[in-house]
């Protein structure tokens, strides 16, 4: 008799999996009903405004918040009562990691590898050294770049399977933040890691990232990969009188100009053809800097 349950191959965990997230602070809004999944081995970029929820985001994808609505999930387990197992096969840097502080680079990377025999010494040798960072400095006086270098090393260097980072860029230099991004490509190229990153640098997305979330005030506005957004995101400037009845399918942001014309971002599925009216008022196909650009007005 054929056993198949040996045969078969069990289908992969999904690293990140999340319905339905709302988050209220007081009374501010911070998430609304934000689903999302992210499939082993993408990298996916996560960007938005200040303030447009993207550390809440990661928080409650991680169960490092509680949410009054929707749940997420890691490697198929609830967010919020991850097991020890689980939590070994992420890594995670925070936008302002506070950790350890007391103790010097070498203290910490010492103490890590007792709770990661995995980790990898070899990289944390050459990664710090490369980066010039005083290993027996303590954590607490080191510049905020450095710090945030440390984190990342101790990161990567415990081969996780799924890397979770919060502007991992932001204190870095132009010259450490393009190795930065060559590690994680190799990692994630390499071993496989799934990567979750959020930032402001438009350039660092469209270098390293195969998929994009944008968050706009708390909503999950677009999600798509990469190589889709100058064909299937446009801008569209539709005067007054051109004006289609009812609403606008695809329809990602709009604002009304001084001359009451509707500047509107649009959506299509690589199947679909602009709609009439749009084609009819031009269509502009945009980048990731300037659907940035013009959902932030
Ligand atoms: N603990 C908190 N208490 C109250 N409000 C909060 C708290 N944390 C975040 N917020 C608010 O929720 C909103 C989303 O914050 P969040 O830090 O998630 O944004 P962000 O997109 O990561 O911003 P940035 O790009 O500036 O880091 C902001 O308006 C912020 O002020």
């Amino acid at each position: 008799m054929t056993n198949f349950a040996s045969t078969q191959s069990i289908p992969a965990a999904t690293p990140i999996r999340a319905a339905g997230l709302s988050k209220v602070y007081g009374t501010h809004q911070a998430l609304t009903n934000v689903s999302v999944r992210i499939e082993p081995g993408e990298i996916v970029g996560l960007v938005g405004r200040n303030g447009a929820g993207k550390s809440t985001l990661i928080r409650a994808l991680l169960g490092l918040i509680e949410v009054e609505a929707g749940t997420a999930w890691v490697f198929d387990e609830a967010a919020l009562t991850m097991s020890d197992g689980v939590k070994e096969r992420l890594a995670y840097v925070s936008q302002t990691p506070t950790a350890l502080e007391w103790m010097s680079v070498k203290q910490m990377m010492h103490f890590i590898a007792r709770l990661y025999p995995s980790l990898d010494r070899e990289y944390v040798n050459e990664a710090l050294k490369r980066a010039r960072i005083p290993i027996d400095r303590k954590l607490s006086a080191l510049s905020p770049g450095e710090r945030q270098q440390v984190e990342l090393v101790r990161a990567l260097a415990i081969r996780p399977e799924l890397l979770v980072l919060d502007e991992p860029a932001a204190a870095l230099d132009p010259a450490v933040r393009r190795e930065l991004l060559r590690d994680i490509v190799i990692r994630a190229g390499e071993g496989g890691t799934t990567v979750l990153f959020s930032t402001h640098i438009v350039s660092d997305l469209e270098r390293v990232a195969s998929r994009i979330l944008f968050l706009h005030q708390g909503h999950l506005i677009l999600d798509a990969p990469v190589d889709d957004l100058k064909e299937c995101v446009a801008h569209v400037i539709v005067p007054p009188h051109a004006l289609p009845e009812g609403a606008i399918v695809g329809e990602l942001h709009r604002r009304i100009l001084a001359d009451g014309a509707l500047s509107l971002v649009l959506r299509r599925s690589p199947a679909e053809d602009w709609p009439d009216f749009a084609r009819r008022a031009g269509i502009r196909t945009l980048g990731i800097e300037d659907l940035f650009v013009e959902i932030a007005q």
